[in-house]
């Protein structure tokens, strides 16, 4: 996790504005009214899917160049949408203050967030005259005493604040605010990449009553359902919804069952601990075998519903005592019941999550609202190409074998799961045990690792002293 190192875009953008408003005034060139003379709306109410209107991003590139606020903002209106975001920066979003004026005029009862890099409380009266319901205010780059005045300021005005942060040190700086409304950035802005997971883990750390909102990176209906489930009150969406309107419906229903599973206490992705090496024991067929993988402290246990030596069926699982760990059915195709069969079992109780070992259907997969993530099988880099589609939260690397789906005991190149590391987070299967595991959490760090065959003294069942010896050889590489 980055630690408020200077020197990223965020940077270059803030300087930027910082010379502009010193040369052209806090409302940039724009003739505002003294007083505002359209109403104050609520910001960030139920349902929370703040629609984004921007042209263009330094992360993204040119989105939508020639859109007309107006017209997009109707787009989003007829879809049930009450809140949207306006970027107003100039240089690197294409956006202009007189965008939210028009938005506002056009829609005065939308709630509308004033998205920029607002750096003053004069920044922020600006904002109350051009129309805006609300300002982002990103904590990263407020020092704390002038995110206080700006924070005050707001509150005089009647503006919401919706408090961006990314690390645990933007969090440690608000929070003797207690804002109402957080944001969390999925996207580090260092280098681009959006982790899903990422404001779910840091939503812990809000430990006050706030509204959370996540931000970045979500495009379908299983990415508000992570959001909604990872305690998100609202989720803010940009790109997606610029470039495919359409996808307003699909990401606030995600969200909204996501919210009914966070409230009963359904919460996959939120309770996997970062910073320590997740295991997932897989492959189990005995009920002895589900004690102790569960007692030895798995994290995830993986039962395989496809026809293998290990399959298991709903009989299993319903016989099966209540474990602390997460309960993952693994699928291929539509054998054993499918993908179908699977979901059915989760939303029963029987299981929490679903792996996505054969080849499913992107579109099938990005509109479930269940946990789930994708298996890849891979032997070359070039089988890393387009995983991209699957919209995986969390993508799972297995040996391609010819003729076989998984539990083959085979490894992943090496090369592959470097070159793995550099997209992001690795969970890794594919031959491990005890003899080859601790080698690779030293070498690669990944974030999970994944073991059926390698643990056992037959097919479908577990050796003890195997077992036992894989967490040992985790927890000591991990102490290196
Ligand atoms: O284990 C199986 O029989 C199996 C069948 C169909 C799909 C996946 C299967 N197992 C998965 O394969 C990986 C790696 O297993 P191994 O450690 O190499 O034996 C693991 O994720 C299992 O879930």
């Amino acid at each position: 996790m980055r630690s408020g190192v200077s020197g990223d875009i965020l940077d270059t953008i803030v300087e930027a504005r910082r010379r502009r408003v010193a040369e052209e005034g806090p409302a940039q060139g724009m003739r505002l009214p003294a007083r505002r003379d359209v109403p104050l709306v609520p910001f960030a109410q139920d349902p929370c899917l703040i629609a984004e209107f921007k042209r263009r991003s330094p992360s993204r590139g040119a989105i939508a160049e020639e859109a007309d606020p107006v017209e997009q903002v109707g787009a989003y209106v007829s879809q049930g949408v009450r809140a949207v975001s306006v970027l107003t920066e100039e240089g690197y979003f294409g956006g202009s203050l007189g965008d939210l004026v028009r938005i506002k005029e056009r829609f005065p009862r939308v709630a509308v967030l004033r998205k920029d890099f607002l750096l003053s409380e004069e920044d922020v009266e600006v904002s109350w005259r051009a129309g805006a319901d609300a300002v982002l205010l990103i904590a990263r780059v407020l020092p704390e005493d002038v995110l206080g005045r700006m924070l005050r300021r707001a509150e005089e005005l009647g503006l919401s604040a919706l408090v961006e942060v990314h690390t645990p040190e933007d969090v440690e700086k608000v929070r003797r605010f207690e804002p109402l409304l957080v944001g969390i950035n999925a996207r580090d802005l260092a280098t681009f990449r959006v982790d899903l997971l990422h404001p779910v883990r840091m939503r812990r750390l809000i430990d006050w009553d706030a509204r959370v909102v996540f931000e970045s990176g979500l495009w379908t209906r299983t990415h508000g359902y992570v959001a909604g489930s990872g305690g998100a009150w609202g989720v803010l969406v940009g790109e997606a919804v610029m470039r495919e309107r359409g996808r307003v419906r699909a990401i606030m229903e995600g969200l909204a069952a996501g919210k009914r599973d966070w409230v009963r206490g359904r919460r996959f992705w939120s309770g996997l601990a970062a910073g320590r090496t997740l295991v997932k024991v897989c492959g189990l067929a005995r009920e002895e075998d589900v004690e102790l993988a569960d007692r030895s402290g798995a994290d995830i246990l993986g039962f395989i519903l496809a026809p293998s030596p290990r399959q298991v069926d709903r009989s299993f699982l319903e016989r099966m005592g209540p474990v602390r760990a997460r309960r993952v059915g693994v699928v291929v195709g539509e054998q054993g019941g499918g993908l179908e069969e699977a979901v059915r079992l989760v939303e029963e109780g029987l299981l929490d999550g679903i792996q996505c070992h054969g080849e499913e259907d992107p579109e099938v997969l990005g509109s479930l609202c269940v946990p789930w993530y994708k298996a890849v099988r891979v032997k070359e880099r070039g089988d890393l190409e387009g995983v991209e589609r699957y919209g995986a939260v969390r993508v799972l690397l297995d040996a391609r074998v010819e003729g076989a789906y998984g539990g083959t005991g085979m490894r992943v190149p090496e090369g592959v799961v470097e070159a793995a590391g550099e997209r992001g987070p690795v969970w890794l299967a594919g031959g491990l045990g005890p003899g080859s595991v601790g080698e690779v959490v030293r070498r690669f760090r990944p974030e999970l690792v994944d073991a059926s065959s390698g643990l056992e003294a037959a097919p479908g069942v577990k050796d003890r002293g195997r077992l036992e010896r894989f967490f040992r050889e985790i927890r000591d590489a991990e102490g290196v």
